[in-house]
């Protein structure tokens, strides 16, 4: 080919590719006027990541982006947002919150999440499924939660607080009563221990290794890194794009890890008739009954029982690694994030610290030192310092629900089409003023019985609400509480030298991320 040929084909190309950039331009422009033409106010936004930039070039976290909006607007009941060219609705209006979250649910009972089992297996778990699928499994899980299971899980949960507790005892010894311990490490190596004995029924042995296989997958789900983020943003908002570019939900080595485990235990327990008391056991059971049996006269019922629908209820195994993933997933970073927090917070309050520990010795007490099931319920004024903690620091700093179909917003008068996303800001209403007086300072006597009913029921969400509230939150509450109780019982803490007493968080995370960590002195109780 001679060089005149090579200009004349390169200036065409370089013509075509202005084409399409300003042809990109003008769609991502007209795209930015949708909340204007419909009339509704909107966060100004810019081109090409509409009001996400900072978010999705790792500069800010999605929950401090959605919270700038809310302190923008927030006169408004609803503010129009993008996240690049895709409108989404910000709802700052509690009662439309809350008609959205449980009134009307039906028209709302999705995330608008990726999910797609036929190339991304674990993508097609509770949390990011929606419509008629995400119904009939929650039908079916459901019955894992019931208070009689959790019961059943309660032994093997002390096992692994068992462990904790001698870990520290042990740190005590070997420092003469005091040392420093980064809380927040200790305690996702805790819970994994605890959630894959209670999902999986392996012991991760996480507390003693913290190079163990387990800690080093959730650790890598988590890690405040721009490529972790990147995916998780588009899990929530570019299930497009995955799909066409055939994007996991979690890299190769992460998928490949849980979906060989959840296979190889599930045929060693079917060719051994091995029973064991954990998620595993009851997922099992969903595969071949279709249905877990209820545990008494007091539990939940659940469709999952009805006879005639078994053979469509039973789940197949690819979906038994989904739902032991999200356990995984959904059962650690939470309840670490919730313990290390409430650490903190103890840390930075003497006096709230030493009247927890006064209820945690006399329900110790009572029980003649052994933490039961029984007992943990007990412990009335640690359920206020948790919920307090859990205002100040909700490990789901905002939620997402989707309009299933064409429909209007509640109470109010805007049309939002089929697939509109809602996001609506946890974070930001539980540090409003208007609902919470001081907000920052952290007072668990607002979680007092006569504090909460004179409150509006909708100010207050860190397990969600609704139909898609938490599955998990009766779990994750008692793990939190035991973890909460058997370091209170032995040692008091405090912040350790150069811990700020603002906690800094992670940009470059979904879930919020303490920069610093949250390390803690112990020192052993007289
Ligand atoms: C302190 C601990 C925890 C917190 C703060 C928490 C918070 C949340 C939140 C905010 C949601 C979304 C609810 C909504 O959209 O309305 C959620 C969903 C969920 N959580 Fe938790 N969670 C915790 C512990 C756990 C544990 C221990 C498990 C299980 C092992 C679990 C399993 C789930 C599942 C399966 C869902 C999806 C429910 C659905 O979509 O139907 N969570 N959680």
């Amino acid at each position: 080919m001679d060089t005149g040929m090579l200009t004349t084909m390169a200036a065409w190309a370089a013509v075509a590719l202005l084409v399409a950039c300003l042809g990109l331009y003008a769609f991502l422009r007209r795209s930015l006027t949708y909340w204007r033409r419909r009339k509704v106010a909107f966060a100004p936004p810019s081109v090409p990541f509409g009001n996400y930039a900072d978010t999705i070039l790792g500069k800010k976290s999605l929950a401090m982006v959605v919270h700038d909006i809310y302190e923008t607007h927030r006169d408004q009941r609803y503010v129009g947002t993008y996240f690049m060219a895709m409108p989404m609705l910000q709802l700052h209006d509690v009662d439309i919150i809350r008609q959205v979250f449980i009134k009307e649910f039906q028209d709302f009972n999705g995330r608008g999440m990726h999910y797609d089992p036929s190339y991304d297996p674990l993508s097609g778990h509770l949390f990011q499924l929606s419509g008629p699928i995400w119904k009939n499994m929650r039908v079916k899980l459901s019955p894992t939660f019931t208070t009689g299971k959790i019961k059943y899980m309660f032994s093997t949960i002390g096992d692994c607080n068992d462990n904790l507790c001698e870990h520290i005892d042990a740190n005590l010894a070997e420092g003469r009563g005091v040392y420093t311990e980064d809380i927040r490490d200790l305690v996702a190596r805790l819970f994994t221990d605890v959630i894959s004995s209670v999902a999986f029924g392996i012991e991760s042995n996480s507390l003693k290794n913290p190079d163990s296989e387990f800690r080093r997958m959730g650790a890598r789900i988590f890690e405040p890194c721009l490529d972790v983020n990147l995916r998780h943003l588009l899990i929530f908002f570019g299930g497009g794009i995955m799909k066409t570019f055939s994007i996991r939900s979690v890299p190769a080595h992460i998928h490949d890890f849980f979906t060989r485990i959840v296979d190889e235990m599930v045929d060693h327990r079917e060719k051994n008739n091995v029973e064991r008391a954990d998620m595993l056991n009851l997922l099992i059971k969903l595969k071949n009954d279709g249905f877990v049996p209820v545990d008494g006269p007091g539990e939940e019922r659940s469709d999952s029982q009805d006879s005639s629908s078994k053979q469509v209820q039973k789940l197949e195994k690819h979906q038994i690694a989904a739902q032991v993933f999200v356990f995984f997933l959904a059962g650690f970073e939470t309840t670490s994030t919730t313990t290390s927090f409430t650490l903190y917070e103890l840390a930075k309050n003497p006096e709230i610290q030493t009247k927890l520990q006064q209820e945690v010795d006399a329900v110790l007490q009572k029980c003649n030192g052994k933490l039961t099931y029984e007992a943990t319920q007990d412990m009335h004024y640690m359920d206020m310092v948790i919920q307090e903690t859990l205002r100040h620091y909700p490990p789901v700093p905002f939620l997402t629900r989707q309009a299933m179909v064409k429909r209007q917003l509640p109470l109010t008068d805007v049309v939002l089409d089929k697939g509109m996303r809602l996001m609506i800001p946890v974070w930001s209403i539980h540090m409003d003023p208007e609902y919470w007086e001081d907000p920052t300072r952290y007072d668990p006597t607002r979680f007092s019985e006569e504090a909460k009913s004179a409150r509006h029921p909708g100010v207050y969400m860190p397990f969600g609400d609704g139909p898609r509230i938490c599955l998990g939150m009766r779990l994750g509450l008692l793990q939190v509480k035991m973890a909460v109780a058997s370091v209170l019982s032995r040692a008091t803490v405090t912040l350790a030298p150069g811990m700020p007493r603002q906690p800094r968080f992670s940009p470059r995370c979904v879930l919020p991320s303490p920069i610093d960590g949250i390390t803690l002195t112990l020192t052993a109780r007289s």
